[in-house]
């Protein structure tokens, strides 16, 4: 891929993509519950899965643990397109972790997921010359992780502007924090618009957002989609009524660090055991009760 070609088709990355929990049994990756849960999902109407997201642990996963849960969720996604995250500071490190990513042994995927360099902080060219450099090197278009209180690194709005004008950099996972930035992206129009954090999943898909990487809609997975698909054919007051009575259950989701609290209600409807990698807790237990209180409520109201 090089920057000044400028024939690419442009992939879709709309509608809702689920970054997938890793689960995990007595420490080793459990990929009959990887493989049951990927099963499941694929059958509610979602656009595509994450896999090795933030929502996937991935920052404690080897690179051939990250490698055997993308084969194992190729395997049971029922053809949807996958999403690999990709995180690093080594930018040589990176490229060759891209690279790999290409080769004939790795399941075909719809793009790649990168954050900006953590721990590093560089400036805005910088910043321009790392998206630039993966992007030329990828075999598969990126969707810019932007999540500045993950990685440390803003993007500045003109940084994301110019790297729209990337033909292989299509998408950007919004965990910007800064509603005017996300409004300049949408109407810029070159990059999809996916929220990325789910309490912003219906102003921004409603504003114009393609739509939405959001960890919470592993649970009550269809009416997340119900959700875009309304707002999809402009139908607000449908899109409210199956969106208003998510927030509580989302704002409980993310009040203790992620996947802490939805690996907690996943293992209480018995898709996967309760237990995170280090430094990761498992959720306390009076959330986990709260938890599963909120989703209840939601399953009856379904
Ligand atoms: O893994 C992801 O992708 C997501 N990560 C966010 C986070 O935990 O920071 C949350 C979002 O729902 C998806």
């Amino acid at each position: 891929m090089n920057s000044s070609s400028s024939t690419v088709p442009s992939p879709d990355f709309s509608g809702l993509w689920i970054p997938l929990v890793t689960p995990f049994r007595d420490g080793a990756v459990d990929h009959a519950a990887l493989a049951r849960l990927t099963a499941h999902l694929a059958r509610t109407g979602i656009r595509g899965v994450v896999v090795c997201g933030s929502t996937g642990e991935a920052a404690a996963l080897s690179k051939e643990e990250q490698l055997a849960c993308l084969r194992t969720v190729a395997a049971h996604a029922g053809g949807l397109p996958l999403i690999m995250g990709l995180s690093g500071y080594h930018l040589p490190d990176t490229r060759a972790c891209v690279q790999r990513l290409a080769a004939h042994d790795v399941p075909p995927l719809g793009g790649l997921l990168v954050p900006a360099p953590h721990y590093v902080r560089p400036g805005q060219n910088g910043l321009r010359a790392w998206f630039t450099e993966l992007a030329d090197t990828s075999a598969v278009p990126l969707v810019v992780y932007d999540i500045p209180y993950r990685t440390g690194a803003t993007l500045a709005r003109e940084t994301l502007l110019a790297l729209a004008a990337h033909p292989n950099i299509r998408a950007v996972k919004d965990c910007g924090g800064d509603p005017g930035k996300t409004l300049a992206l949408i109407r810029d129009g070159r990059l999809q618009v996916l929220a990325g954090e789910d309490a912003q999943l219906f102003a921004t898909v409603a504003q114009g957002g393609a739509g939405a990487i959001a960890a919470s809609a592993h649970v009550h997975t269809r009416r997340f989609v119900a959700v875009l698909d309304a707002i999809a054919v402009g139908d607000l007051a449908r899109a409210r009524h199956a969106w208003h009575p998510l927030v509580p259950l989302i704002k409980a989701l993310f009040a203790e660090a992620n996947p802490g609290p939805l690996k907690a209600l996943l293992a209480a409807q018995g898709w996967c055991a309760n237990e995170l990698r280090a430094p990761l807790t498992a959720a306390s237990g009076s959330h986990a009760r709260h938890l599963r209180g909120l989703s209840g409520a939601l399953a009856a109201a379904d």
